[in-house]
């Protein structure tokens, strides 16, 4: 299926077999594919320099691809600017307005260059800027030019959304606040594309997701997907006066002096078998922690299992 097949058939974003190269003939995207559903969150995650901003930023339409195409609501979002921008909301990673107007001049001066735009009171008390209203922009915290940065994109009322990283230097209640307004947003069909380094982040908000590394897609799916084959962890501290040795044997390889990490596809048989062993033995295991494979474990995984392949075949 071609992407304007894949268009047609309802998906608000299309990348298909996609590359950007920088001047200098640096390849940071590398012939990557995938699409979004129209009211779906996808995310787009990847280790420091892995392509997703120089991927983010062919979809906002600011370059052209130099291999493949992109679509986004059926259309090239550089060569059909026009079409296309008015109906796409963009929080970028630096927000950089001019800093001596105050937050309702700055949403103005904004909606002045917006068709349909909300009215500026209206994007505050969504992002929670409402007290700030009066604030000059050079005034706000860190967290606040985030939220405001993402007012600005949710002034037109976009059908797609892109943010990237959109919670960088929001406290934790910020963080939650803000992921709120992402799935309301995204229950009232807007389809949003999101690149976070916070996987928890991807793991609260996304429908699929893909893990970019070094210009490619190395997988992809939901997050069920993209866990599934990873393994469940186990850890814990044996006491000073219990040696490794005593642990039954196949859980023995797992320790690392008094440290003891099981990595296993059979969570609640091993777990059984260490807590009948410790029981038996009466042996008290220090800061037990046992969970199921998290999109974190399979991040760390992917990353490593990629760079010792690189290191290998370098
Ligand atoms: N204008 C540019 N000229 C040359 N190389 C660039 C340019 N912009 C980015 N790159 C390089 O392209 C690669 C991908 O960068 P990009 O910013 O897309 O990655 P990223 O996944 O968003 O990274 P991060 O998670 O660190 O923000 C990096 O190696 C980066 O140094």
């Amino acid at each position: 299926m071609t992407s304007d097949d894949i268009s047609r058939t309802g998906h608000a974003i299309v990348a298909d077999q996609v590359r950007r190269r920088y001047a200098g003939g640096f390849e940071a995207v590398s012939g990557i594919s995938f699409s979004v559903a129209r009211g779906e969150l996808f995310a787009l995650l990847g280790t420091n320099g892995a392509g997703k901003t120089s991927t983010v930023e062919l979809l906002e339409g600011l370059a052209p691809p130099d291999g493949g195409s992109v679509r986004v609501l059926g259309h090239d979002p550089y060569r059909e600017r026009a079409a296309v921008r008015p109906r796409v909301g963009v929080m970028l990673q630096e927000g950089g307005f001019p800093s001596d107007l105050t937050v309702t001049e700055t949403l103005r001066m904004w909606a002045g260059c917006t068709s349909g735009a909300r009215p500026a009171g209206e994007a505050l008390d969504l992002v929670g800027l409402g007290a700030r209203a009066r604030t000059r922009v050079k005034q706000l915290s860190g967290g606040e030019r985030r939220r405001l940065d993402l007012a600005l994109a949710l002034l037109g009322r976009p059908e797609v959304l892109f943010l990237d990283e959109p919670t960088t230097g929001l406290d934790a209640e910020g963080r939650r606040d803000t992921w709120r307004l992402v799935r309301q947003l995204r229950e009232g069909g807007t389809t949003v594309l999101l690149t976070t380094h916070y996987l928890e982040e991807a793991e609260s908000l996304a429908d699929r997701l893909a893990i970019m590394h070094q210009g490619r897609i190395v997988t992809s799916g939901t997050i069920a997907d993209v866990t599934a084959e990873r393994p469940s962890r186990i850890r814990f501290e044996l006491p000073a006066d219990v040696p490794a040795a005593r642990l039954p044997l196949s859980l023995r390889a797992a320790a690392e002096g008094r440290r003891v990490d099981i990595r296993t596809h059979t969570l609640q048989e091993s777990l059984h078998e260490l807590l009948s062993w410790a029981r038996e033995s009466g042996v008290e295991l220090h800061g037990l922690d046992a969970r199921s494979a998290s999109l974190e474990e399979a991040f760390l995984d992917i990353a490593k299992s990629h760079t010792e392949a690189e290191r290998v075949t370098a």
